[in-house]
C-alpha cells in the first residue's frame, strides 16, 4: 500500500532522514516509535502525501507520489485516514459537524452516509456528545473524534500520529482496541508513538511490527521493547 524506497527528507537544513526503505503491506499494523524530533510526524506526512521526499521514492497504492498531480494527492488522500497529532479541529463546529467534514468536503454527505456517522459515534461512544464544540471535550473525547473523522470515508489506511498523546491509561487502551479492531476488518495501520507501554500492550492483541527511527533511518525493533 505504502513504500519507501531510499527516501531521504530534510526541510532544508541537514537531511533528516536518509536512505529509508520501508513496505506498510495492506491490513499491516505498524508501530513507528523513536525520541521526540526524530521524524516521526514528518514520516507519517511523507506516508500520506502531505510531503514530498527530497530523496528517493515513495509509492502510495503503486503510483510513485512524485508523478502525482495535486487532484491525484487528493483522492488518494481519501483512502488514508489521518488522526493528527493536535486533533485539528473547527472549534466553531460541533463534534458531529467536525466528524462529518470529510464527506461534506468531499461531496458525499447523503443520507446513507449520514446515517453511517451515527454508527461512527457510537462506536467511538460520542453519540451523548454529538453536539459539543471541540473546546468542550476531554483528551480522549477529542482523540476519539479524531478518529471518527478520519475512518469516515473508510479508507484502506489509517495513520495516527501520537493517537494517545494526552489521555490516561484506560482510555489509551480504549483507542488502541479501536485501531486493532479497524486493522481486523482489514484497514492497514500505523500508529506513531513514544509509549512504549502501548506497544506492549498491543502484542496480546495484534500482531504488529514495530519501527523505530534512530540516526536518520528507520529500524524494525527487536522483541525486547
Ligand atoms: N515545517 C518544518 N520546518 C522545519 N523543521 C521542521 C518542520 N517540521 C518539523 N521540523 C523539524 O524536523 C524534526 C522532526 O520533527 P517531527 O515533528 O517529524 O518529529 P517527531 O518525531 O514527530 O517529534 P515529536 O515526538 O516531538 O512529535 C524536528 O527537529 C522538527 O523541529
Amino acid at each position: 500500500m505504502i513504500e519507501f524506497e531510499k527516501v531521504a527528507y530534510s526541510y532544508g537544513g541537514g537531511d533528516l532522514f536518509s536512505e529509508i526503505d520501508l513496505t506498510l503491506p495492506r491490513g499491516s499494523f505498524h508501530f513507528l516509535t523513536g525520541p521526540s524530533g526524530a521524524g516521526k510526524t514528518t514520516l507519517l506526512k511523507l506516508c500520506y502525501g502531505a510531503l514530498r521526499p527530497t530523496g528517493g521514492l515513495v509509492r502510495l497504492f503503486g503510483q510513485n507520489l512524485d508523478e502525482i498531480d495535486r487532484d491525484g494527492i487528493a483522492s488518494m488522500r481519501r483512502q488514508i485516514g489521518v488522526v493528527h497529532q493536535d486533533c485539528q479541529f473547527l472549534d466553531h463546529l460541533d463534534v458531529a459537524e467536525n466528524v462529518a467534514l470529510p464527506l461534506s468536503v468531499s461531496g458525499q454527505d447523503t443520507s446513507d452516509a449520514l446515517e453511517n456517522l451515527s454508527e461512527l459515534l457510537t462506536w467511538v461512544g460520542l453519540t451523548e456528545r454529538a453536539s459539543a464544540l471541540p473546546p468542550e471535550l476531554s483528551g480522549g473525547e477529542r482523540q476519539r473524534a479524531a478518529l471518527a473523522r478520519a475512518v469516515i470515508l473508510s479508507p484502506d489506511v489509517i495513520l495516527a500520529d501520537e493517537p494517545t498523546g494526552n489521555v490516561d491509561w484506560e482510555m489509551s487502551q480504549r483507542l488502541l482496541r479501536l485501531l486493532v479492531e479497524l486493522n481486523r476488518m482489514g484497514k492497514t495501520v500505523m500508529i506513531a508513538t513514544h509509549d512504549l507501554a502501548l506497544i506492549r500492550a498491543a502484542k496480546s492483541q495484534v500482531q504488529a511490527r514495530v519501527l523505530r527511527i534512530s540516526n536518520r533511518s528507520v529500524q524494525l525493533a527487536g522483541a525486547d521493547l
